[in-house]
């Protein structure tokens, strides 16, 4: 039954598969199935609507305003909280980690055991090295796979996702996983079973080769995450995962393996006085974790110290949540600048002139110099790419969005995308601090939004402006992504090293659709380069 005074689609109320049959065909068209609720909000000429998208089921409400969906997530968070539906697709993969948790203090205490792991001091200090070394490996690994290629476009999202997992492995255990490396050994050893096809225009292909035993096992996690998504019953969903064989193994070695680590970290604690712990210098995020909690223990920190399992499913949550995410944001980034030549140079040029060692550059260099088209090629790609079109929450109380009643229980989406044409609403309809912060920002839309253009970013003096317009790519509020300074840092270091490196030459037609999958993230259908490794002598 629809909730009273929010718009929907008649037919779709009437119907058992609601507005599915609607859904389809602009899937077909669009290849981009957020863009079909973007595009009914128009229709019915509201940014509150109501969907019927599983049999039986409450609709889901949808609110398309970049102003008050910001305001909401960081003003409203007593209105609204972590919705059953997220908690019901994490909790069996990650029970007892953050983000599988209501907003309580008890999530509060949990998070702050992790709090410098995405501190300046921290990511500079111990991440911003890994993160280079990690980029010069993926460079290296495109360099040969560029040099067999021979001119032909290839696949890369599998090279850019080995290699977020081995910087975030890095960066939480502090030990080496090496698959960039031994990737890219392999490929040289198998590389005779490269399929190299006759014309320069069709994909070179390159062997499957056998990845780290955790990285499989976490890219097997993330697709049963996807699957449970998309099932109509979650618990019984998952029930037939745990039955099987595979799922089975893989959680037994993720469990070995992970409770080892933080056994050997303990260990490794243990003899230390306290006054050894303060000064003890981190070398990843499970030490600094480790160490806070002994402090904790010892009655010197006043949270409630987290169980052993919170810690457990906590580091493999940053597993599971700071790898493909990145690779799914590098993907977009390097299309956006495949199809957009001006931008690829004015990039490279900028990054010579800015960083005189070029791929040589320390992360001091990167880090700490100014270059404005490059915080605005990230933040514009980071806009675009859209990884994470949809923002659930449940409403914990009775409430009103825009004036639109919302009751209690209802299921919210709200969208994070920053380019629509917002739907015109009087001034007054909206909350008054959303009025207010309506200042925060110079301008809400612009009619070349869904065009990728970093110049955007720029204000008059050609300076990098993060306030020229609203951004909602990592959510807001209390539950903001937990790993969007770690995300920024490791996509400049990491894009840096790729735009010295490499110029990323056009893709045939068939091979650059800029199409997306709906997944967890919001993933691009295709992700071919066609790479000419440059010589830095000769730029
Ligand atoms: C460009 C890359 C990334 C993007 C665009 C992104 C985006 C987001 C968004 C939009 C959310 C909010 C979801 C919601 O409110 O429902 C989120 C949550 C989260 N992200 Fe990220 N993320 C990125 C990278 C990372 C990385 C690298 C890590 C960890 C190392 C991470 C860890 C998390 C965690 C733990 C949460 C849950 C926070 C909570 O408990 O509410 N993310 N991310």
């Amino acid at each position: 039954r629809p909730y009273p005074g929010i718009p929907y689609l008649a037919p779709s109320a009437r119907r058992l598969w609601g507005d599915l049959p609607h859904i389809l065909p602009v899937i077909s068209l669009t290849q981009d199935p957020a863009k079909y609720v973007y595009s009914l909000c128009r229709q019915l000429n509201s940014p509150v609507i109501q969907l019927f998208l599983r049999p039986f089921s409450a609709p889901i409400i949808f609110v398309d305003d970049v102003r008050e969906v910001k305001d909401i997530l960081g003003m409203r968070t007593m209105e609204f909280d972590r919705a059953p539906s997220t908690q019901a697709v994490f909790a069996p993969f990650l029970p007892h980690a953050s983000i599988a948790k209501r907003t309580t203090p008890e999530w509060r205490a949990q998070r702050r055991l992790w709090e410098g792991v995405m501190g300046r001091d921290f990511l500079r200090r111990v991440a911003a090295p890994r993160m280079l070394g990690c980029a010069r490996e993926l460079c290296e690994l495109l360099r040969v796979k560029a040099e067999i290629a021979g001119g032909r476009p290839f696949y890369v999202f599998e090279d850019f996702d080995l290699a977020a997992f081995d910087v975030i492995w890095t960066v939480i255990f502090g030990r080496n996983l090496e698959a960039l490396v031994t990737e890219r050994k392999g490929i040289l050893e198998h590389r005779e079973d490269v399929v190299l096809p006759g014309s320069k225009d069709e994909l070179a292909v390159f062997p499957t080769l056998r990845r780290p035993e955790i990285y499989e096992a976490v890219a097997w996690f993330v697709k049963g995450v996807e699957k449970t998504l998309r099932s109509l019953s979650q618990p019984w969903h998952h029930w037939v995962l745990r039955q099987m064989p595979a799922y089975r193994a893989k959680w037994a070695m993720k469990e070995r393996l992970v409770s080892g680590l933080i056994h050997d970290t303990r260990s490794k604690l243990a003899d230390l006085a306290d006054d050894q712990l303060d000064t003890f210098e981190d070398t990843c995020a499970m030490d600094m974790a480790l160490r806070r909690e002994r402090l904790a223990y010892d009655g010197k920190f006043d949270a409630r110290p987290p169980t052993t399992r919170e810690i457990h499913d906590e580091l493999f949550m940053f597993l599971v949540a700071g790898h493909e995410t990145k690779a799914v944001t590098l993907s977009w980034t390097v299309k956006f600048l495949t199809n957009n030549r001006a931008a690829q140079t004015k990039l490279r040029e900028d990054l010579l002139l800015s960083l005189p060692n070029g791929v040589n550059s320390t992360t001091e260099e990167i880090m700490n110099t100014p270059i404005p088209y490059l915080e605005a090629t990230m933040e514009e790609a980071v806009r675009l790419g859209n990884i994470h079109p949809r923002l659930v929450r449940i409403a914990t109380v009775d409430t009103q969005i825009l004036g639109y009643p919302i009751p209690k229980g209802a299921n919210v989406v709200f969208s994070s995308y920053v380019a629509e044409k917002p739907v015109d609403i009087p001034e007054e309809q909206r909350s008054k601090r959303s009025q207010q912060t309506k200042v925060n920002f110079r301008k809400h839309y612009d009619d070349d939004m869904e065009d990728f253009i970093p110049e955007r970013w720029l204000n008059e003096k050609g300076e990098f402006d993060s306030h020229q317009y609203p951004t909602l790519a990592f959510s807001a509020g209390p539950r903001v992504c937990y790993g969007r300074a770690l995300a920024r840092q490791e996509l400049r270091i990491t894009l840096t090293l790729l735009i010295l490196s490499f110029r990323f030459e056009p893709v045939p037609e068939k091979y650059n659709s800029m199409g997306a999958h709906q997944r967890i993230l919001r993933v691009p259908q295709q992700c071919y380069v066609r790479l000419t490794p440059l010589d830095h002598a000769k730029i």
